[in-house]
């Protein structure tokens, strides 16, 4: 017994008890008020609120969360409520009058914008006293809202759906603007809750104070139509749960006896509300197929589902055989076999026809069954491609999946298995067996269903597909590292050749156009590869050339030629190489350039026809890969979507959806749970709009000189400006000089902004110190040479200088003190 009460424990641990755990909530409630937060929005702009019936805080906490910041939160319950940040909590009845005044003192003068209700009182007596208390603390705590809201807010709450789910329903729409029920996926489907959402509250003037009392409401409800204005402003709606026009009464109430004799059961179950089980229906009652549930479903049929509904036809067909039996006790002892008597031959034909109109009947319907499974395998095909597999320019993957959902016979695919395996088995079947094994055959096939055919062979077709296309990656990386290491991606005709080998290897292959010489002899006679020999395979290299191959067997390449054209690097041999067939053509001529050897450069650049550049160091780059750009935009991306409050909980609010942790995928089929991975995941929600600004943002900074540079041109930027100024000064100046001729203020002037101009100023002296005493030095050179001395008296004489100059200024300022 303890065992089982475990079981059940567990198995209400599911995913939102784990995903509770690991965000923080006090409860896996607070997945409900989440999802109906998401559906709704009623937190967001929400500046207070309420939370009735709040421990252990989950709620309380997604309003703190959810709400905007410094917004204030109260939460109510029985037990007190541990801390929430940011949160008021208090420990109170909510039914009390206690309760009422401690939530003043806690709101001030505040109104609240939303009031939320998950409570649920102590339940374990009986489902119906439960779900009435559920319903009796629910209108305690809607009594609470219509006093705490403000006009135009919202009421969240829990509701049972029992005998006054109509009832609740029906005074929430005496007070809100709207109401609708909604069930959160976090909520389990085998709990009978449903939460209200109430938006817009009305906030009339005067509430009738029946409307809010239990006793009135669920019992006048059940008892007969409403009287009572219950709003003294507003007139009262007509209900919107369904039922009859023009009918104030919400209840219909009928018998189970009437019911079970009844001819037309289905209509009366759609017109009454409820049935009672009559004086004459008590034999039902005890019928051991009446269940507790059966009568709880007939005390309000417009709560029931399409189960209770099916559940309570069988039950009346039940009832009513048991009823026929009653009725007629004797007819069924007294009731005899009829003794078997020989068919007529007309009976017996007519029996054979309608066998065969049956068996044709069926078989008519098997076919269109197939036609509509075919046509759906087709379509599913269709979208496949459009989906995923298919890569775009890969023609042959396409012919090769075309077969994958047609359906080969079955006798074909009996015949593949049967050469697949080829054992001996076979050969037995040729002798004695031979009559008896197609029979055995056509036995398997039909049994054969044809879904599982279908399956099998769309999971053999699928694995061939995975390792083409995984064929397919390897000869790519493999072509990309060959590219990379001779850096001869377009003019390697080994490894062109190589790739033809490899694809006239390949199962795939389906043969190609002829070699491209034609095509090839007109690209390169293209000046551009002035000096660049293409040769076909046929084409048999001189004996020079052949030693040359010897010692660098690689081809050269066009970026190599390149990087010599800028490098004084001398070739082995000046030899030109000729053409292709031995004859001379334009400019395909081939320079063999080895690097290492430095003679005859100077002849070679004449022969090559080439303009001679002074040497440039190689300096290689190091620049991020198109990947590394594609992560480092995307990371650039999502950290702006986590910038903001509302993108960042949209991405993780999409992180968690029905598929997050569907994990079950035991017995399906793998092309299916690769599917499913590549596709069940959230879409980033980048547009190529974004990207492109990223890019551009990005490009903008590295374009940008490093922060030193600018700080240097700034400072520089600023002397200069200064010395400007200064000299501007000197230059008025020496315009306000009467005793200067023109001639000498313009030169004096000339003077001045040479002093300015770096370019114009004499180049100062570079001074070095030689290591023996040298002198005689100085003159017209760029260098001054000094001895070691002469340096050391050079300082000297500035430190003198300075310190006569320091000596001198406090002499000055001892004389003023
Ligand atoms: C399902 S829990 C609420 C869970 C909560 N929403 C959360 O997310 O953590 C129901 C709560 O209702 C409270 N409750 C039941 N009757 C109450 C009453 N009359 N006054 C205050 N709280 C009550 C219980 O103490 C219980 O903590």
């Amino acid at each position: 017994m303890g065992q089982k009460k475990k079981k059940l424990a567990k198995g209400r641990l599911d995913k939102f008890y784990y995903l509770a755990k690991e965000q923080g909530y006090r409860s896996r409630a607070a997945f409900k008020l989440v999802q109906l937060n998401k559906k709704y929005n009623f937190l967001g702009s929400a500046k207070a609120c309420l939370d009735l019936c709040a421990a252990p805080g989950g709620w309380m906490q997604v309003a703190s969360k959810y709400m905007p910041v410094q917004s204030l939160i109260v939460g109510v319950d029985l037990v007190p409520i541990r801390q929430v940040r940011n949160c008021i909590s208090l420990a109170e009845d909510i039914t009390t009058q206690k309760c009422r005044t401690e939530i003043k003192k806690a709101l001030k003068t505040w109104k609240v914008d939303v009031c939320l209700h998950d409570g649920a009182p102590n339940m374990g007596t009986s489902w119906v006293q439960d779900a009435y208390q559920q319903a009796e603390l629910t209108l305690h705590a809607l009594k609470l809202a219509t006093e705490f809201l403000a006009t135009g807010g919202w009421f969240v709450t829990k509701v049972f759906r029992g005998a006054d789910y109509n009832s609740l329903i029906w005074v929430f729409n005496k007070l809100f603007r709207k109401v609708e029920s909604t069930k959160p996926q976090a909520s389990r489907n085998a709990s009978a809750e449903i939460f209200v959402v109430c938006q817009g509250f009305l906030n009339p003037k005067k509430i009738d104070p029946k409307l809010l009392d239990p006793k009135f409401v669920f019992k006048e409800v059940q008892e007969g139509p409403k009287k009572v204005d219950v709003l003294s402003e507003k007139k009262a709606k007509r209900n919107r749960s369904g039922y009859e026009d023009g009918v104030t009464m919400l209840r219909k109430k009928g018998f189970i006896s009437d019911f079970i004799e009844s001819s037309q059961h289905l209509l009366d179950l759609a017109s009454f509300t409820e049935y009672e089980f009559d004086e004459n229906a008590q034999i039902f009652k005890q019928h051991p197929s009446t269940t507790p549930e059966i009568i709880e479903c007939f005390r309000d049929l417009r709560v029931l589902g399409k189960n209770d509904f099916s559940k309570i036809i069988k039950w009346r067909k039940a009832m009513a055989e048991y009823k026929e039996k009653l009725d007629n006790p004797e007819e069924e002892e007294t009731k005899e076999p009829e003794p078997e008597r020989e068919l007529t031959q007309e009976e017996k034909d007519a029996l054979l026809d309608t066998e065969l109109e049956q068996l044709k009947e069926n078989l008519e319907k098997k076919r269109r069954k197939e036609k509509k499974k075919a046509n759906e395998k087709k379509r599913l095909e269709r979208k496949r491609i459009e989906l995923t597999m298919h890569i775009p320019g890969d023609k042959i993957e396409e012919g090769a999946d075309d077969d994958l959902f047609v359906m080969k016979g079955k006798q074909d695919f009996q015949d593949d298995v049967v050469a697949e395996h080829g054992d001996s088995d076979s050969d037995d079947s040729d002798s004695d067996d031979s009559e008896v094994e197609p029979d055995r055959r056509t036995q398997e096939e039909a049994e054969m269903d044809n879904d599982e055919f279908m399956e099998q062979q769309l999971e053999d077709q699928y694995k061939q597909y995975i390792l083409r296309v995984s064929n397919r990656a390897k000869e790519f990386d493999v072509k990309v590292k060959k590219d990379k290491l001779s850096q001869d991606a377009e003019f390697d005709d080994q490894d062109d050749d190589e790739m033809e080998q490899e694809e006239e290897d390949h199962p795939l292959y389906v043969g190609k156009a002829k070699p491209i010489e034609k095509d090839a002899d007109m690209f390169f006679d293209n000046d551009l590869f002035g000096g660049v020999e293409y040769r076909t395979e046929d084409d048999e290299p001189s004996e020079d050339e052949q030693e040359e191959e010897d010692e660098d067997s690689k081809p050269i390449d066009i970026s190599k030629l390149k990087l010599q054209k800028a490098q004084p690097v001398a070739t082995k041999s000046k030899k030109q190489k000729t053409t292709k067939g031995g004859s001379e053509k334009g400019g395909k001529k081939h320079q063999k350039m080895p690097s290492g050897e430095e003679s005859d450069d100077e002849d070679i650049v004449q022969e090559m026809d080439m303009e001679e550049v002074p040497m440039e160091e190689d300096v290689e780059y190091s620049s991020d890969s198109d990947e590394e750009i594609d992560d480092k935009i995307k990371t650039k991306a999502l950290g702006e979507f986590l910038l903001r409050k509302k993108s960042r909980n949209d991405l993780v609010d999409d992180s968690f959806h029905r598929f997050a942790f569907n994990d079950n995928r035991d017995g399906m089929p793998q092309w299916f749970i690769d599917d499913e991975n590549r596709h069940h995941k959230p879409q980033t929600p980048l547009t190529k709009d974004m990207v492109d600004e990223i890019k551009r943002k990005i490009k903008e900074i590295d374009s940008r000189p490093i922060k030193k540079i600018a700080e240097a041109k700034a400072r520089k930027k600023m002397r200069l400006g200064k010395k400007m100024e200064k000299v501007k000064e000197k230059s008025s100046s020496i315009m306000d000089n009467a005793d200067m001729s023109n001639k000498e203020k313009s030169r004096a002037i000339e003077k001045l902004y040479a002093g300015t101009d770096k370019k114009n100023q004499k180049p100062k002296k570079i001074i070095m110190i030689a290591k023996k005493s040298k002198t005689g030095g100085g003159g017209t050179g760029k260098y001054k040479i000094v001895d070691k001395r002469m340096k050391k008296d050079l300082r000297a004489m500035k430190q003198k200088q300075k310190t006569v100059g320091r000596s001198a200024a406090s002499k000055k300022a001892n004389k003023k003190k």
